[in-house]
């Protein structure tokens, strides 16, 4: 079998079309949906997604707003600035780009954000709710994954889903959403990680596989039943002096080699990576029209 791409980006641009007409309309009513990124330190990937998610509000007609911290400031200074934008009218949504460096606590600042702004969808509020199936902010990453599979027509009702990782960001949330009893969701879900003796004998039984992991290439062919979906979450950067910018990235699947098995497959860069920054959009337009008061 010779898997069909998903196309990513595609999909990422229809979502955002959507976003980008919902938003004029609500700029048209005084409201302009508002993104406060901050950005502690110069990490080199992470100025780049960074810099992907400023570029994309513009796109769209939201407001960004950035902050940049130095590598060394303090943990309080942060806190601080995450207060003063809890309490800042023209900002719906709060992100702090992770990782943070060593000295700050992490858990302590995302605690810290105002979960009606917390559009990462990082805050143990959020977390609680998306649980348990309440309203809640999802975050971007795991949400973006069950728009591709809506857009390929894939439901993932009955069918057994294997996620290969199992960080706060990606695995546990997604594990979430797919066997939450709804539409998107009522997977059975198996969740593998570095401590899993065998992994490759659940994902060789595995309908859809979902690869985050952060280990180039882990996923080859033998571990993928013909006709699987396979969505590659992985983004690693390895060095490629024949490129532009040193290096290239790929995902934690063998692409070439998985295509031939799979029937649908995410591309690495194309593929997952596009979604989140487009969820994240839709998490701040969804907070911005929250803000209007009911009357
Ligand atoms: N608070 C927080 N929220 C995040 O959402 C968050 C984070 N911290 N820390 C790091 C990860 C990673 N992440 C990505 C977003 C977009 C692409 C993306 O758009 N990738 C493009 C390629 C971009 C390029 O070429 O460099 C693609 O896959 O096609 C990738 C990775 C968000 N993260």
């Amino acid at each position: 079998m010779q898997a069909k791409i998903i196309d990513g980006k595609l999909v990422a641009a229809q979502l955002r079309s959507e976003i980008k007409n919902e938003t004029a309309e609500l700029a048209g009513r005084g409201i302009v949906p508002g993104l406060a990124v901050i950005l502690v330190g110069d990490d080199p990937a992470s100025r780049s997604y960074v810099a992907g998610k400023e570029k994309a509000c513009r796109e769209n007609g939201l407001y960004s707003r950035d902050y940049r911290l130095d590598e060394n400031c303090s943990q309080s200074e942060l806190l601080e600035l995450i207060q003063k934008l809890n309490a800042d009218t023209e900002i719906h949504g709060i992100l702090v780009q992770l990782p943070l460096p060593e000295h700050i606590d992490s858990d302590r600042i995302i605690q810290a954000i105002s979960p009606e702004k917390d559009v990462d969808g990082f805050h143990p509020v959020s977390l609680g709710n998306m649980m348990l199936g309440q309203e809640a902010f999802l975050p971007c990453t795991p949400h973006g994954i069950i728009q591709l599979l809506k857009s390929i027509d894939v439901s993932p009702q009955g069918k057994h889903c294997v996620i290969v990782g199992r960080s706060n960001i990606v695995g546990k949330p997604l594990a979430n959403l797919l066997m939450q009893k709804s539409d998107l969701g009522n997977a059975t879900v198996t969740v593998c990680h570095s401590r899993t003796p065998d992994i490759a004998r659940h994902t060789r039984e595995a309908d859809i596989v979902i690869a985050a992991a952060g280990r180039p290439g882990m996923i080859g062919p033998d571990m993928i039943k013909e006709g699987a979906v396979v969505i590659d979450v992985g983004v690693n950067r390895v060095e490629d002096s024949s490129r532009k910018r040193g290096y290239r990235l790929v995902g934690d699947v063998d692409f070439e080699a998985v295509s031939s098995k799979a029937s649908f497959i995410t591309p690495v860069p194309g593929g997952v990576g596009p979604m989140t920054i487009t969820m994240l959009l839709w998490n701040t337009l969804q907070s911005a029209k929250r803000s209007i008061p009911r009357t």
